[in-house]
């Protein structure tokens, strides 16, 4: 079967599927000339596809002072906490790296979660080099992106049409729908992007992607990605389920 969009691969398990995520990004940054931006997801999927990232032969094969890091979403929490997603990337992956790559990360001291996401903006204006998007000249050269249970991605929360409907700014913040606040890039920086990769693993997300892949409900927040590249879904068997056939 195909998906409505998008290519799906789908692996037996787990390890195949760190295996093959980290394969891509060493892969798609091998072929980069230049600088490379990556976009990485946070929560719980990718830290196997990390953590495999951060070993040999992976690890190695990358010029990581090329490399910018820049996190799709974060919760306003301390980077120390156990919420924070840079904390699980810097645990899963920067700390092990022979060289350090630039991890950008939403700014937490001192700041409201407002300024924080706007500042986070300023930064990836700089990393771009322009405030403003040409599909001719994407943001993103990779971009790895999980989605939840309820089919959010980044902090897309489901049901919030005001963040969703967001075409002017690239970072906002996100004040409802979670315990605590957070920060997260919109549609349009996301889906500026050579690659997009959503990441899909577990029998917990079956329903969920199966409703993407079906189309059966395009208000899903992932399901609403448009990128001016390839979009990916790499699943593994449990999350593919009748896709896997
Ligand atoms: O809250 C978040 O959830 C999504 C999905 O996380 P997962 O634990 O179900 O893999 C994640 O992509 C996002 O970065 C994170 O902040």
């Amino acid at each position: 079967m195909k998906p409505v969009r998008g290519e799906l691969v789908v692996v037996p398990d787990a390890k195949a599927f760190a295996e093959y995520g980290a394969r891509l990004f060493a892969e798609e940054a091998a072929a980069a000339r230049g600088r490379f931006v990556a976009g990485l997801a946070g929560g719980s999927t990718p830290r196997a596809l990390y953590e495999r990232l951060a070993a040999a032969p992976w690890r190695d094969s990358i010029d990581w002072t090329r490399i910018d890091l820049v996190l799709g979403d974060e919760r306003f929490v301390a980077p120390d906490d156990d919420k924070s997603n840079v904390r699980m990337i810097r645990d899963a992956l920067t700390a092990h790296l022979p060289a350090a790559p630039r991890l950008h990360q939403v700014p937490f001291d001192g700041m409201t979660v407002d300024q924080a996401a706007a500042a986070y903006q300023q930064d990836l204006a700089e990393v771009h080099g322009a405030a403003t998007l040409d599909p001719s000249r994407p943001f993103f050269d990779l971009c790895l992106l999980g989605m939840g249970d309820d089919g959010h991605t980044a902090s897309l929360l489901p049901g919030q049409d005001d963040l969703l409907g967001e075409r002017q700014r690239w970072v906002i913040p996100v004040t409802k729908g979670r315990p605590e606040a957070r920060v997260t890039l919109t549609y349009p920086i996301l889906e500026s992007a050579r690659v997009v990769v959503f990441l899909v693993s577990g029998a917990g997300k079956r329903d969920m992607l199966d409703r993407v892949l079906s189309g059966s409900d395009r208000d899903v927040p992932a399901a609403r990605l448009r990128p001016v590249g390839r979009l990916i879904w790499l699943a593994d068997r449990d999350a593919a389920g009748r896709w896997a056939d």
